[in-house]
């Protein structure tokens, strides 16, 4: 085990010992444990910055530097050799002309690595084919010191909410008619709250902060320059694909926490029983297991819900399992589970028409997937509690699962838990806008229909 300057002279020798067949080398480094990697991914002049941390705490990933880039998952999966994985993702519009200004998908084969598993860390380096002295080119750039972050100090000077209050509570109210007409199961409606700060906010700054206080979450960041990137902490994964094994789940239906261990096990107990936030994750299932089985040749999907607790909410999941068939690859899951009815509706087809037209802004990359591509395994989380920082704003998205029984008032709530899961390390806690009633998000609300839940 070396210290990382000694990682890098090694690295260096490797790289130019190595033959046309060599696409990565790796060592292992001894990294102090009081050394922050997102400091140390914020002193390197080098970009893209792509931070990643799964949701289990099994793995910590920076990838910098671009050796090649990719505007679709087929081609970067088809580019990556032996070890190698692609970074990136792909945005929610991307099957829609709705967001000309964001790439509807960005993958790249990073020129470096720095990772820490249950093994240790280690630095690693990609060869592109034909090119190896831009990986060393970039290694010699790296600054070895860390860099502390400073604490996010800037406040907030104003806030706007896109849709506002009456214009959430318009289109609501056409969802639920639509719905009502059987033109859809369910549809998830989302609001962008945009920030101007009185200071500045790196994103490397709001995913420090984000990483220390929101638990049980994928941690993820996509940084093009200093002032610009995409940042989020979700609790939702997309899929784990190791070899022909595929984890997913459902994770639908929400609820506070409460104040106090009583109060907090109280709504635990009203979410796990409560037929809308049932029905509402019920609908994500049925559009997981539709799409899934003709990729494969068994599925299990756990019987019951359970709950998952964050700093805010609390939600309602099942996970679910298959083996794939032989030849699916990577690219082709991600096109048949993404969006899923957690973050689109069902059907979805009808779902995506609905927001295309209602929605009044472009998702981009918010609920998104974000992740990896590798030869043995591939992740990806859906990127909601995520935020984009442009042009000195911050914006910040949150989407609701509309189905019979929602309410303007009472989705507008969850929208605002979810937020504060970023707004809150900025000391937002007073910004919250208006709304005409003052509910707690407690299950008070009287819910006037009768459904199946399966
Ligand atoms: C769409 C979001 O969250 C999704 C919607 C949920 C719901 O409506 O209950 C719960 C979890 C997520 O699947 C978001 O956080 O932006
Ligand atoms: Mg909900």
């Amino acid at each position: 085990m070396t210290g990382l300057q000694t990682a890098i002279s090694s690295l260096v020798e490797s790289i130019q010992a190595a033959g046309p067949s060599t696409h990565r080398v790796s060592v292992a480094v001894c990294w102090p444990e009081t050394a922050d990697v997102i400091g140390w991914m914020a002193s390197q002049p080098i970009y893209p910055q792509f931070f990643w941390q799964a949701r289990d705490g099994r793995e910590t990933v920076v990838a910098l530097g671009q050796l090649q880039t990719f505007s679709e998952p087929v081609a970067a999966e088809q580019a990556v050799r032996g070890q190698q994985r692609v970074w990136g993702g792909q945005s929610f519009d991307s099957r829609t002309v709705h967001n000309r200004r964001c790439l509807s998908a960005f993958f790249f084969l990073p020129a470096l690595e720095l990772s820490q598993t249950p093994q240790g860390w280690q630095l690693s380096a990609n060869l592109a084919p034909e090119h190896k002295e831009r990986t060393v080119q970039v290694l010699q750039q790296l600054v070895p010191s860390v860099a502390r972050i400073p604490a996010i100090r800037c406040g907030i000077r104003h806030r706007s909410d896109t849709p506002d209050f009456a214009q959430w509570s318009e289109t609501l109210d056409q969802a639920l008619h639509a719905i009502e007409q059987g033109a859809l199961d369910k549809v998830v409606l989302a609001r962008r709250t945009t920030l101007s700060l009185d200071g500045t906010l790196t994103p490397a700054q709001l995913l420090q902060a984000s990483r220390s206080k929101n638990h049980s979450s994928f941690h993820f960041m996509l940084a093009q320059d200093a002032r610009h990137g995409f940042v989020g902490s979700t609790p939702e994964r997309l899929f784990l694909r190791q070899a022909e094994s595929c984890r997913t789940e459902a994770l639908a239906g929400t609820i506070a926490r409460g104040h106090g261990e009583a109060e907090d096990y109280r709504l635990a107990q009203w979410l796990l029983e409560d037929s809308k936030n049932r029905y509402e994750n019920q609908l994500v299932v049925d559009d997981i297991v539709q799409r899934l089985t003709p990729c494969c040749s068994e599925l299990a999907v756990a019987g019951t819900p359970e709950l998952v607790k964050l700093r805010q909410i609390q939600h309602l999941k099942r996970s679910i399992s298959a083996a794939l068939n032989i030849g699916v690859t990577s690219a082709a899951l991600l096109e048949c589970l993404q969006p899923t009815a957690a973050i689109a509706g069902l059907p979805r087809d009808a779902a995506l028409g609905f927001i295309e037209t209602h929605e009044p802004f472009a998702r981009g990359w918010y609920s998104g997937a974000v992740g990896y591509i590798g030869q043995a395994q591939s992740e990806f989380c859906v990127a909601i509690r995520s935020a984009l920082m442009q042009d000195g704003e911050l914006h910040l998205f949150a989407g609701a699962g509309i189905v019979p029984g929602s309410t303007a008032v009472s989705e507008w709530q969850e929208l605002e838990r979810k937020t504060e899961t970023l707004s809150h390390l900025l000391g937002a806690e007073n910004t919250a806008p208006e709304i005409p009633m003052t509910l707690d998000m407690a299950p008070t609300r009287e819910r006037n229909r009768e459904r199946n839940t399966a």
